[in-house]
């Protein structure tokens, strides 16, 4: 296959098969005319039109950011040191979204532990703030300083350290946010270990600022190489001709702007581990807005179903292929994407900007986020909508109205997949905890098998800081899969009214408002047992029929 299509390298970074993506090559010349490229380089906001203009000014630093964060090393390096002499070795990272998906994927690419915070799901809280507590120090991880989610954990830890009776509380936390931000008077009120961030970044471009690199950092990586390979990469992003990054960018733009719209992200094999979910976030809030956008779907494996269709641009990203390699693992993708990892971050944020210009729209603002967060406050305070569920099978219960004549799990199912319209995908949302409930997540597959339209998977909370923006903000032809779980063991969120379990379920009603007050169509299951529910959830989607 990879004879076949023309590849475009630069510093390591090959993107295979772009230009052969119909409407790419006229995109590009678009772009080569308008001086897109060099002007990106430059980080001109007029990019974008002037309603994008005021935000571009203060969110293009990711298109150098790499120079500035080797300022960060020394102190790094030194504040690794100090944490390990006092045994503080488990790293915990308190961020939601952009504040650590990033640091995620760098972690398991590089084989490092690093345990990520980024639930309000009271099992899978307790469980983290139950690990190695006294050898733990928490990097908390916000921008803006004002997320419930990070907040939360850093209530809870600052609490468990205290119950614990551990010395020296405030330099177990590393707070990483911008400055000026709330959080920031926080760290120092508390003498906790501040590091401030770029504030020219937005969150899902900040890869390469103090936010991917502060955790992955104090876990033991040497992070220098990250930012030489963006770096190094970086020289070609000037050029109309040899610029990869900006022919992925066209490619994708032009595409979505075809009708395939729905970019299948899968890993070739070949090294990165977890990128498609940061790309996800990145493609997902910077496109999903006024109707219109790209839908990023994360494929668990080259020969999972949802891979191909005809509204899907299938790609495959991974690390290092020997020359001879065929890349794709065994499929044919449109295109491919191969490099390493410093590069790879800068290279999708470059293309995604790209493609924001060719598409129409901000790739610098997520609008609709803030209406599922406003749902779930005025839910806090005014206590959970009373909901009685439609019928019970088993250990789910299931919610939902006009479900027609289903009075099994089986039959809501097949309700919910008959909603699907031409151009319509199925999003699986799953309030659950992501590590001892991981199988959850093959529902995605499951359901995949039995339909010819996308199908994503998102664990809530942390979907609501990614695609969450493009379920309510991008086409209206989603169709939505709500999963919460019963909560057997509660956690008070400390100084608040609430409990995380309670966090967690308004923050699940808030999006089923937000989605329903759309009009999408919405299937609530409600596992009274969650590990009973999972399983027969799985069992019941291998019963399905097709539903194309
Ligand atoms: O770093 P912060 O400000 O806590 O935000 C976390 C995430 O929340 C969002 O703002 C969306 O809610 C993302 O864009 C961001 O990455």
């Amino acid at each position: 296959m990879s004879g076949l299509l023309e590849v475009q390298a630069a510093a390591g970074l090959a993107v295979y098969g772009a230009r052969a993506v119909p409407g790419a090559v006229e995109a590009l010349g678009q772009l080569v005319a308008d001086r897109a490229a060099e002007r990106l380089a430059d980080a001109d906001p007029t990019l974008w039109g002037p309603d994008a203009e005021a935000a571009a000014k203060s969110r293009l630093g990711w298109v150098d950011t790499f120079r500035r964060s080797r300022e960060l090393l020394p102190r790094l390096a030194e504040l690794r040191d100090e944490l390990q002499s006092l045994g503080l070795d488990h790293v915990v990272l308190a961020g939601m979204g952009g504040s650590s998906l990033a640091p995620e994927v760098i972690a398991r690419t590089l084989g490092v532990a690093l345990t990520v915070l980024d639930t309000t799901d009271p099992h899978q809280v307790r469980a983290t703030l139950g690990d190695r507590l006294a050898t733990s120090v928490v990097v908390v991880s916000s921008k803006s300083g004002t997320t419930v989610e990070t907040d939360s954990h850093l209530r809870a830890y600052a609490t468990a350290f205290e119950d614990a009776g551990l010395p020296g509380c405030a330099s177990r936390f590393v707070i990483v946010t911008d400055p000026g931000s709330p959080l920031e008077a926080r760290a120092e009120e508390m003498g906790a270990n501040l590091v401030l961030a770029d504030p020219d970044v937005g969150g899902r471009y900040s890869a390469l600022t103090a936010f991917g690199l502060v955790p992955t950092a104090l876990a033991g990586i040497d992070v220098a190489e990250l930012l030489d390979q963006a770096e190094d990469f970086a020289a070609s992003l000037r050029g109309d001709a040899d610029n990869p990054a900006l022919t992925l960018g066209a490619a994708l733009g032009a595409a979505a702007l075809a009708g395939r719209d729905k970019l299948a992200l899968i890993s070739d094999g070949t090294g990165i581990v977890g990128l498609g979910d940061w790309i996800e976030q990145l493609v997902a809030e910077s496109t999903g807005k006024q109707g219109r956008g790209i839908l990023p779907v994360v494929v668990e494996a080259p020969d999972a179903p949802g891979a191909t269709a005809d509204d899907v641009l299938t790609v495959t990203v991974g690390g290092s292929l020997p020359p001879e390699s065929v890349p794709g693992s065994g499929i044919t993708p449109h295109i491919a994407v191969n490099g390493p990892l410093g590069a790879q971050f800068l290279a999708w944020e470059y293309a995604t900007a790209v493609a924001g210009r060719l598409l129409g729209v901000n790739p610098f603002d997520q609008p609709n986020v803030a209406e599922s967060k406003e749902h779930t406050r005025r839910i806090l305070q005014s206590g959970l909508p009373g909901e009685r569920p439609a019928f019970i099978d088993g250990p789910i219960e299931v919610y939902g109205t006009d479900l027609g004549h289903a009075s099994t799990v089986d039959e809501a199912l097949g309700w919910l997949l008959s909603r699907l319209t031409p151009g319509g995908y199925l999003a699986v949302l799953a309030f659950l905890d992501r590590y001892t409930e991981s199988d959850a997540a093959k529902i995605r597959a499951g359901l995949a098998d039995h339909t010819s339209h996308p199908v994503t998977f998102g664990w809530g909370p942390r979907y609501l800081h990614s695609t969450g923006q493009y379920h309510k903000g991008g086409p209206p032809v989603g169709t939505f899969l709500q999963i919460t779980g019963a909560v057997t063991e509660d956690l008070p969120v400390p100084g608040r009214p609430y409990t995380f379990g309670q966090l967690e379920a308004a923050q699940a009603a808030g999006d089923r408002e937000a989605l329903t007050g759309r009009r999408r169509p919405l299937l609530r299951l409600h596992l009274t047992d969650r590990a009973a529910g999972t399983a027969r959830l799985l069992a019941a989607v291998a019963e399905l029929p097709w539903v194309s």
